[in-house]
């Protein structure tokens, strides 16, 4: 049986004031766990306030010391008439105690997004205030999991160009108002970070990274900072059995990009401020990374979206677009769903144990996920029967063969404006498995019927031509080899005629025939082989993160008996 868990101490005041808050009397006291002050002059109320801002109880405030970006002793600047000058004097010569010190800490805002709030506290005397800031930042330098030191990247030319603003806007004043001391690199080129994490970069420095920028920059630093994870171990990326070695450094992401899903699913929206308020408070997210070969050849490594036909297409056609900005997807969205072009191949597949759920669960992983927390050893990422290499598991290898409109593979859910609940709505951030969407030749109707889904609370593998299941590997072959489409024109009598109506359906994209090959999408990146084998690599990468909170992560006030 399990034993009980210990009984939690008692969390005693670490200081308890009367203070002064916009000219009233408070009760301000300091645990090792929160920060709280209570308006004495006042009669306590049940509840009150949204449940948005700091937890409110009977009156009281509660901030959480783990959400408390940073104290300081408070002045406030306002003009000397006698010289024409600006001069610090006490913050409000009107309240009755000039000391003051202000707290800034994480408020939470609907749409999981994080703002940075402040108070400002009034003491009788200089001392106290100094007291109070020493006690406070005493409490902060405990929190060890927060960086101190960052290696930030920023693209200048991801989405809608506005990744140089953004960091310097709304990011570089919460990082300096948390200590926080940073290197900046805007890339000059694409792969510049990649190479530079690479090869050159002194990581020992830093506590994380940080990439502005968006799924493709993102995958970019990942490359870069698995790359060397791996070199500096001796590990052989191009060997497809290999275990790889998980990445020390967490990395945050600022969205600045086209999707921005790797942020989104990770946090549960695309807001610069609140992914800093993240990095600041030093939250780490595991996360499962497929690795892609094609036979002993290392590809890439992907995160979001594998996704060949519908979405491979669209990426080739939106390359061409670039100039249009995030809009080039929609515009090649629509084109490439007006084309309706089938492919033939063959999936074969690992599926995951039971015990990590399927694509269809209801359950989603969430901050705190308990699938994701599941002991390693219930995760195991099992070796290839095929493989002959050892054997962990019964799990055979299932084959599929057919003609799909798409194959698509994701290691998380790929939540998106575009899609809120994503690609894979229940995938697991870090179980160690992918979600893997069959998408069979269907009408446009029907298909267009699956894509809308993405968009609404409809069940988008609600169809008969949607075929989904958990794996921890797959490989995919094309029905003609890699540079074989000759091959399907002899298929089809091998003819001058079947060429020159190969040649007609190419250049008219309304023909439905099928094509040899589409590419493959991933993250953002086209692959130069259609042929390949892919392998989950479980919690291989951690992020600025914690999952996408429940809501009642802060709608309910915190067992006041508790503190
Ligand atoms: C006709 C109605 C179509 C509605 C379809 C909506 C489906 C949206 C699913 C979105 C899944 C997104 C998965 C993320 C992929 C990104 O890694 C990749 C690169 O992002 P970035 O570097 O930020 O540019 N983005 C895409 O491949 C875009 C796919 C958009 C498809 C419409
Ligand atoms: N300075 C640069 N110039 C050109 N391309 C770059 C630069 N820095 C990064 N890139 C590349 O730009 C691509 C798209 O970046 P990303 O930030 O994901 O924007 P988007 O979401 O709009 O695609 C990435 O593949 C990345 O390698
Ligand atoms: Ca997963």
């Amino acid at each position: 049986m399990d034993k009980p868990p210990p009984p939690k101490p008692p969390l005693l005041p670490l200081l308890c004031s009367q203070l002064s808050l916009q000219h009233r009397v408070n009760e301000v006291t300091l645990t090792s766990a929160f920060l709280s002050w209570r308006d004495v002059e006042t009669r306590p109320k049940r509840t009150s306030g949204s449940i948005y801002g700091p937890l409110k109880a009977a009156g009281s405030h509660y901030v959480p010391v783990c959400e408390i970006i940073s104290v300081q002793e408070t002045e406030e600047d306002c003009p000397n008439t006698d010289v024409g000058k600006w001069q610090k004097v006490p913050h409000n010569p009107a309240e009755s105690n000039q000391h003051a010190f202000t707290v800034s800490y994480v408020e939470r805002t609907p749409k999981h997004r994080w703002r940075c709030s402040e108070v400002t506290l009034h003491c009788t005397d200089r001392t106290l205030c100094l007291q109070w800031v020493q006690a406070i930042r005493e409490q902060l330098s405990l929190l060890t999991i927060r960086p101190k030191r960052l290696l930030v990247y920023i693209n200048p030319y991801g989405g809608k160009h506005r990744g140089k603003r953004i960091y310097e806007q709304k990011v570089a004043p919460i990082f300096s108002r948390a200590s926080i001391s940073t290197d900046v690199i805007v890339t000059e080129r694409a792969n510049h970070a990649r190479d530079h994490l690479k090869t050159e970069a002194d990581l020992k420095k830093y506590d994380g990274l940080v990439c502005v920028g968006g799924d493709g920059m993102f995958s970019e630093i990942m490359h870069g900072l698995i790359s060397r994870t791996q070199r500096d171990s001796g590990v052989d990326q191009d060997r497809s059995d290999e275990t790889l070695i998980p990445c020390g450094l967490r990395i945050g992401i600022i969205p600045a990009g086209s999707t921005d899903c790797v942020c989104y699913a990770t946090v549960g929206s695309n807001d610069p401020v609140t992914s800093a308020l993240h990095i600041v408070v030093g939250d780490s997210q595991p996360m499962d990374v497929c690795s892609i070969h094609h036979n002993n050849t290392f590809l890439r490594y992907s995160v979001s979206l594998l996704g060949y036909g519908f979405y491979g297409d669209v990426l080739t056609d939106s390359e061409r677009k670039r100039w249009m900005g995030p809009a080039r997807y929609d515009i090649s969205g629509v084109k490439t769903f007006l084309s309706h072009r089938y492919y033939e191949g063959t999936i074969s597949f690992l599926p995951a144990d039971e015990n990590v759920g399927t694509p269809r669960d209801k359950l989603q992983c969430r901050a705190g996920c308990n699938i994701c927390r599941l002991p390693t050893a219930d995760k195991q990422v099992y070796k290839d029967k095929e493989s002959g290499s050892d054997t962990e598991t019964d799990g055979a290898w299932q084959v599929i063969r057919g003609k799909f409109l798409a194959i698509n593979a994701a290691c998380m859910s790929c939540a998106c404006p575009r899609s809120p609940k994503g690609l894979a709505p229940s995938a697991h951030l870090a179980d160690g498995t992918a979600d893997l969407i069959l998408v069979r030749k269907c009408t446009r109707f029907d298909f267009l019927r699956h894509l809308l889904r993405h968009t609404n609370k409809d069940d988008q593998f609600d169809h008969p031509f949607v075929e989904v299941y958990r794996v921890r590997q797959f490989r995919f072959t094309p029905r003609y080899e890699d540079g074989d489409s000759e091959l399907e024109l002899r298929e089809a009598g091998g003819s001058g005629h079947a060429r020159f109506f190969s040649q007609i359906c190419r250049e008219h994209p309304a023909c439905t025939c099928s094509l040899a090959h589409s590419s493959w999408n991933c993250d953002g990146e086209i692959l130069p082989h259609a042929a390949i084998q892919v392998r989950v690599h479980c919690q291989l990468i951690k992020l600025f993160a914690r999952g996408i909170e429940e809501q009642s992560v802060f709608e309910e006030p915190y067992a006041l008996g508790a503190m």
